[in-house]
């Protein structure tokens, strides 16, 4: 064991179900806080928030890419992969960072695109430079841009090709997303190889896992669609074997925006692990579809659709995150109802989604945002909050692309919202400044000093969660009702000798108006008494026939812990 592998496992323990039952927080490093005045967020600044996130109740610290890059991406188009961007900070002090992190109970979660790279990377200005040199082969080459046409574009935004020519090699590359993003050729064995070093040099680190960014899309062939093939899965086994063997504890994340049924093979099997979390896209939007219809019914029928997950893995569940809300999984009907419903404005649009935050989304309802706050942490997976909708911040439609939801966070009511001492027309982005979401109305400061705010709210929901791991581990069943507004299901965690078998009944009202409904429970439940988890006040007892009446107010929720009589 290493001196790294040793300090990892002395400042957080070790423990390899630990993302079970964590919470994730996803902050970008640019835009958290500067803590030298340049007008971009650094991993000092960073550092300096961390009692915060320790104070919020956040387990693990999930942070986009802090590599070199020419930043055409946010990040996620890296110059070199085993460099940090110097406006950031150092490499000491990013190790700093996971050392401050640790101290206090928080693992860090890095990003890794591995599916493609800068055009600036050093590997991609020698392989077009020189085809028959050591990098000749690191990217996919084309003496025509027709093969591969199965393969959908996904920027359709910004992109009318997955292949573009390249006039110093006079070939085209292949590029699943941005034309300044080659993707490597992972039929390279040279490339699969390097691209596992840098898992090994980021892990001995001491970075606690790794987020694989785009993994659906890593090989294509002709005639297949370029997501999620064989081969792509043969390699994450073989990213999470080497994982496994050297760093025991470490966790890999996928983020593969597919279908339910297709997403799963992303855990791979017991026999043949690759992730340990894989990130529920399909449940987000359904979310927010049954806001609006007011019925439980789309979540419902998403869960239903998505099959069991091998032991010791977890689902990631998100609202939102620093990408555009995606409808990628959903119907053609279901997009234009998402759209019609969140995004009038056509500049609320982005690709295939919505490129806006939580709080605007839902009008600044204070009752919906704790609705969905309640279905997030309470439905199967781990959650991921997004930094800044613990405070309700808004986005800038008038930004480009995935900008207007990456402001700078908000601290305070003074200049740069706290954020920053530069000047404000230095900042990376420009503090939000509309009517409702200004840095003087939304701040953490405020917040903190006010007992009713959204934060302490968040807070408080993520303290009661941590202490009842059913939410994390408990098995998920959803239970009939005579309403369909109702959403009601049952957490369950059998004892597994450590005397933390707990049953929990969740309720869910997603109308916007009161509602009452019988639930019809499994008839072991009869007669058991139902109390609520957060002020311990008793509940209508479960009938004999297991069924029992609520009526809660507009968007309201219930969590209820169940005594079997
Ligand atoms: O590196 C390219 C992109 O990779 C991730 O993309 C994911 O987000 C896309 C929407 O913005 C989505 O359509 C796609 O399926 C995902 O792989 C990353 O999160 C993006 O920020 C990045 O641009
Ligand atoms: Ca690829």
């Amino acid at each position: 064991m290493t001196a790294n592998h040793l300090q990892h496992s002395q400042g957080i323990g070790y423990d390899p179900e630990w993302f079970r039952t964590a919470v994730f927080y996803e902050a970008l490093v640019r835009g958290f806080a500067d803590s030298k005045g340049s007008g971009s967020g650094d991993f000092t600044g960073l550092i300096g928030k961390l009692d915060y996130l320790q104070w919020l109740g956040i387990d693990c610290l999930w942070i986009p890419p802090f590599y070199a890059s020419p930043l055409r991406d946010g990040g996620y188009d890296i110059s070199d992969y085993t460099a940090v961007l110097p406006e950031f900070g150092t490499l000491p002090e990013f190790r700093e960072l996971i050392t401050q992190a640790h101290a206090r109970g928080i693992r860090i979660l890095i990003d890794f695109p591995v599916n493609h790279t800068s055009d600036q990377h050093p590997w991609f200005q020698a392989s077009r430079s020189d085809p028959e040199g050591p990098y000749g082969d690191f990217f996919v080459w084309s003496d025509d841009d027709t093969k591969y046409g199965d393969a959908r574009i996904i920027f359709v935004d910004t992109e009318v090709s997955n292949w573009t020519f390249d006039p110093v090699r006079r070939q085209f590359f292949w590029h699943r997303f941005f034309s300044h993003q080659p993707d490597l050729n992972f039929e390279n064995p040279q490339v699969r190889e390097a691209i596992l070093d840098v898992v090994r040099f980021w892990m001995e680190l001491g970075v606690d896992g790794a987020r694989l960014d785009a993994i659906p899309y890593l090989f294509e062939e002709e005639g297949h669609n370029g997501e999620n093939h064989p081969k792509t899965h043969d390699y994450v086994a073989e990213i999470r074997k080497m994982v496994d063997e050297e760093f025991p504890g470490r966790i890999l994340l996928a983020e593969a925006n597919q279908m339910p049924h297709e997403v799963v093979d992303y855990f791979g099997t017991e026999e043949r692990p690759e992730c340990h979390m894989c990130f529920h896209f399909p449940v987000m939007p359904r979310l927010f579809r049954s806001l609006r219809e007011e019925k439980a019914t789309p979540i419902i029928d998403v869960l239903a659709e998505t099959p069991p997950i091998p032991p010791g893995t977890q689902w990631g569940t998100f609202l939102r995150n620093h990408d555009e809300l995606t409808l990628e999984m959903v119907t053609p009907e279901e997009r234009s109802a998402m759209y019609s419903w969140y995004a009038l404005d056509p500049r609320m649009r982005a690709n295939v989604g919505i490129r806006r935050r939580l709080a605007p989304l839902l009008d600044n309802s204070r009752a919906e945002i704790e609705l969905m706050h309640a279905l997030l942490l309470s439905l199967p997976g781990s959650p991921y909050l997004y930094y800044g909708d613990e405070i309700g911040m808004g986005e800038n439609i008038w930004l480009e692309d995935r900008d207007a939801v990456r402001t700078p966070m908000q601290w305070t009511p003074d200049r740069n919202a706290g954020f920053s001492t530069a000047d404000p027309g230095k900042l990376y982005l420009p503090v939000i400044q509309s009517l409702v979401y200004h840095h003087n109305n939304v701040n953490v400061e405020a917040q903190m000093a006010h007992s009713s705010s959204l934060l302490h709210w968040v807070r408080a929901m993520l303290h009661i969660r941590k202490e009842h791991p059913v939410f994390g581990l408990g098995t998920f069943e959803v239970q009939e009702v005579d309403n369909d507004a109702l959403l009601a299901f049952v957490r369950e965690l059998d004892d597994r000798g450590e005397d933390v078998d707990e049953v929990v009944l969740c309720v869910n009202n997603v109308s916007s108006r009161p509602q009452a409904g019988t639930i019809r429970l499994p008839q072991r439940f009869a007669g058991a008494s139902l109390k609520d988890l957060f002020g311990g006040t008793g509940f209508p007892t479960v009938g004999d026939d297991g069924s029992v009446t609520l009526t809660l107010g507009s968007r309201d929720f219930f969590w209820l812990a169940v005594a079997v009589a």
